[in-house]
């Protein structure tokens, strides 16, 4: 079904990020997951990186939006829209431009039966000949190179910009996981508000996800760095510029990062105990932009009493392990407890 031919894609649909893995050529498209539509005409005026660069600068007739919210669709026609964008450049980039490929994307574990059908429908409509879904931490756990066909534990965290996903997976199989709609741009928006009561100063998404990414921290660093923002002052309705620090950003998280190690306790604690020996010796893995927060591993690990260690490529595992998923398709088929499933056409 699947011959050597790279049309094949395997789709990491993130809130924040899409990234496209190409079977034998690897991770061909990595853009954000936003799309600048003209509200008069309701025509798409661009996707990806040129879209995201309207956000907060758009005109009045075009708005930038993120089809995809806390990792599902939500907006389906312009979910399908990127989704096609996406596919053709992945084809551009390999000078194929007229087959269909099987395409496998990947969900967050939590969704329903509902959500996930969206985006098998948004794959088909946007152009794939067969649509398969993955969850997350499934795919996250193979992009990892965690020993997921083994019969030993691997606890696998992707945290990423909608959803939190915590799974521990044996044998093929997510033995237990917890999705909790919650993760980077809840940071975001966490940040966004502790300005505005504090300062009094409303900044924009864009810079509150620059000082959490600059300057930001799970736990008091020791350099507490400094960083100069700027916002619309919420009194006298100006312009102003004001100077933040690393430890006010981690105040600012506080209630975000607890929410998500309690994730992880929770899994933790239902972990049968044979795996949950074999993860004190392998370790937590994180994945997903959000593992990339400063000391984070090293709070879960204080939290926990686990190792805790980021993943080489943490953004990318996710779109990794969804495209060698899509290799691998014969051993999902013959195993019980897998997520992937085809849907043949309509
Ligand atoms: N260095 C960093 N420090 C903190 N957060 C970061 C860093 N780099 C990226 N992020 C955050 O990671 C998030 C995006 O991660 P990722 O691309 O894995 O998510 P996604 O796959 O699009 O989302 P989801 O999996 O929820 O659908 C964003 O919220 C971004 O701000």
């Amino acid at each position: 079904m699947f011959g050597g031919f790279s049309r094949d894609m395997g789709i990491d649909l993130g809130t924040a990020n899409t990234l496209v893995y190409v079977k034998g050529k690897g991770i061909l498209v990595r853009e954000p997951s936003v799309v600048a539509i003209r509200t008069d005409t309701g025509s798409i005026e661009a996707v990806g990186n040129d879209a995201k660069n309207m956000i907060g600068r758009t005109p009045g007739n075009i708005v930038a939006v993120r089809p995809m919210k806390d990792g599902v669709i939500a907006d389906f026609e312009t979910t399908a829209t990127m989704i096609r964008y996406f596919i053709r450049q992945a084809q551009k980039n390999q000078g194929i431009l007229s087959r269909r490929p099987n395409v496998m994307v990947c969900v967050p574990s939590g969704i329903t039966a509902v959500e996930k059908r969206a985006v098998e429908d948004a794959t088909k409509q946007a152009g794939a000949r067969e649509a398969y879904t993955i969850e997350e931490p499934f795919a996250a756990a193979i992009g990892a190179d965690l020993p997921v066909w083994e019969p030993t534990g691997s606890m696998i965290v992707d945290i990423g910009g909608g959803t939190t996903e915590v799974a521990i997976i044996s044998l093929g199989g997510i033995v237990t996981s917890r999705s909790v709609r919650l993760a980077g741009d809840e940071m975001d928006e966490a940040v966004i508000q502790y300005i505005k009561k504090r300062y009094n100063l409303m900044i924009g998404e864009r810079t509150s996800e620059t000082l959490k990414m600059e300057i930001g921290s799970a736990m008091p660093s020791e350099q507490n760095e400094k960083m100069d923002i700027r916002g619309r002052d919420l009194i006298s309705g100006l312009p102003k510029t004001i100077e933040v620090t690393s430890h006010e950003i981690t105040e600012a998280l506080l209630e975000t990062v607890n929410s998500i190690i309690d994730a992880v306790k929770v899994t933790l604690e239902k972990s049968p105990p044979e795996l949950a020996a074999d993860i004190m010796d392998r370790g937590i893995v994180l994945t997903g932009g959000g593992a990339l927060l400063r000391n984070l591993d090293k709070l879960l690990s204080e939290e926990t009493g686990m190792p805790v260690l980021v993943a080489e490529n943490a953004l990318d595992c996710v779109g990794i392990g969804t495209g060698r998923a899509l290799e691998n398709l014969h051993l999902f088929k013959s195993k019980s407890g897998i997520t992937a499933r085809s849907k043949r056409g309509r």
